[in-house]
């Protein structure tokens, strides 16, 4: 069975990790009457995004909202794609996230690859280098459906990432994500379009609502974007939650009408590389 019912959860993120947990589980248990077998949280939802509260809201694998939320995944059925959390390990912080099974099991994580260190004159500045390292792994997990690639935010800009999910079998790529109102109505839609486009999968981004007393405001729209590059379902920038199936063989129906994956001149891009 190649369709599953993704659950994207567009949330608004207060400075209370307490709270925010409470609320991404009420709202994980609404979206669950619809029986989604995929529940995504945004990046970050339990930790407003500023380099300087990851250390203060950061906390060990297997501490208590990783807990909270496995419970979360075991209690509702379903895969929990977990947003992102900052994770402590030794004396390093990282942007991960945390993928569960249906019996709450982690089948996966993902620590963010590259870094947010951007500064656009006078509108947008941010540097997570300052309190987080990178991870150096390219993520994809397994489903009954199939197999399924997980990125966080500022790694879904680099083409090179998306790809290596594809050839490890990606038929989809989940984005939890936190674009801003300079970036955001610039980039967010067409770069989840082009992922999709250009690699012939699913693309799903999903943010946290806009709250315009944050220090930094998300754009929200969170969505998802078919293999033909057309989007499929879309949030406006308000908290909300919405459910929406996929059919993954709708990705090897693409890809064999078009196929830009097997017309690939790879014998020449290595030498193109040097
Ligand atoms: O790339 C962008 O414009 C936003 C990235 C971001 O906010 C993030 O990586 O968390």
């Amino acid at each position: 069975m190649r369709e599953l019912k993704i659950g994207l959860i567009q949330m608004k993120v207060c400075d209370n990790k307490e709270q925010n947990l409470m609320k991404a589980s009420q709202l994980v248990s609404k979206i669950s009457i619809e029986k989604p077998d995929i529940v995504i949280l945004p990046e970050m939802f339990s930790c407003p995004y500023a380099s300087c509260n990851f250390p203060i809201y950061a906390e060990e694998e297997k501490g208590k909202s990783f807990n909270f939320l496995s419970n979360l995944a075991k209690t509702n059925n379903i895969y929990l794609v977990a947003g992102s959390i900052p994770e402590k390990e030794g004396n390093k912080i990282y942007n991960t996230s945390y993928v569960f099974n249906r019996q709450g099991e982690k089948i996966e994580k993902h620590r963010k690859m590259h870094l947010f260190d951007i500064d656009i004159k006078n509108k947008q500045k941010f540097k997570e280098s300052d309190t987080l390292s990178a991870g150096n792994k390219v993520t994809v997990f397994d489903t009954e459906f199939g197999k399924i690639g997980l990125c966080i935010c500022y790694d879904f800009r680099f083409p090179e990432l998306s790809r290596l999910m594809v050839d490890k079998g990606a038929k989809a790529i989940i984005v939890p994500a936190s674009f801003n109102l300079t970036t955001g109505p610039a980039h967010w839609h067409i770069m989840f379009k082009s992922r999709a486009i250009d690699n012939q999968v699913f693309t799903i981004g999903c943010s946290p609502s806009r709250d315009y007393n944050s220090s930094y405001i998300s754009y929200g729209h969170s969505l998802i974007v078919s293999p033909f590059g057309e989007i499929l379902e879309e949030l406006n920038e308000e908290e909300n939650l919405v459910t929406y199936t996929i059919d993954l063989n709708y990705v090897d129906k693409v890809r064999e009408e078009l196929p830009l994956l097997h017309h690939r001149r790879k014998d020449l891009y290595k030498s193109i590389e040097k």
